[in-house]
């Protein structure tokens, strides 16, 4: 069977990570409520976020691969999503200023009559941030459509002292892994 990838998200970090390693694939939007996810761990939600979105993603062809992800930032017992006012980015920030946190990465990968899901994590360490630091960092308005409140990948590249896992993974989307769960699938 012909096999045609499908992403189905509206990030544009996916989209280029995809097309970073030279995968065929076309973008479908899913809108999926996310609120109904009540996991308390961040592996769960993460899992069941990705899974959810890949069920909310029309078939078109028998052939479809679907793939979606969903990213959070977690540190103690909080999980962060994207921050929704200056206020939410401040407290997410300077919570997690000379800190280290996990980003977690759920993926899903929804074919004919299969689903797989995994997840991946890399631990973040920042530096020791100012209210200065953190105020002019909000005033790029990188934050905002983030998990956790930064983009490692942009402007919040400067608040990180170090990493432990795969980068991409932090991005968005762990593209190594997800390319060799896919070898499984389409061949
Ligand atoms: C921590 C971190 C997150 N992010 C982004 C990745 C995700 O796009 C976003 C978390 O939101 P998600 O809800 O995972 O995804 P999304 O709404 O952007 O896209 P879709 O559901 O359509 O696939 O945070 C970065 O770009 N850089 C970072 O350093």
């Amino acid at each position: 069977m012909s096999h045609q990838l499908i992403l189905a998200s509206s990030s544009p970090r996916r989209q280029a990570l995809l097309r970073q390693v030279n995968m065929n694939f076309t973008v479908r939007k899913q809108d999926t409520d996310e609120s109904i996810v009540k996991a308390s761990d961040p592996r769960e939600k993460v899992e069941q976020l990705a899974l959810l979105k890949a069920r909310n993603t029309e078939i078109m062809d028998k052939g479809e691969v679907i793939v979606t992800a969903d990213t959070v930032v977690s540190y103690q017992n909080q999980i962060f999503g994207k921050p929704e006012d200056d206020k939410d980015a401040y407290t997410m920030l300077s919570t997690l200023s000379g800190q280290v946190h996990e980003v977690y990465t759920g993926v899903a990968i929804r074919a004919n009559a299969e689903e797989i899901f995994f997840t991946e994590k890399t631990s973040v360490e920042f530096w020791t941030l100012s209210d200065e630091d953190i105020m002019s960092y909000i005033s790029t308005r990188d934050p905002f459509d983030k998990a956790g409140g930064y983009g490692i990948q942009s402007e919040g590249a400067v608040l990180v002292r170090s990493i432990h896992g795969d980068y991409y993974n932090v991005v968005g989307l762990p593209i190594s892994r997800v390319v060799r769960e896919l070898r499984g699938v389409i061949g």
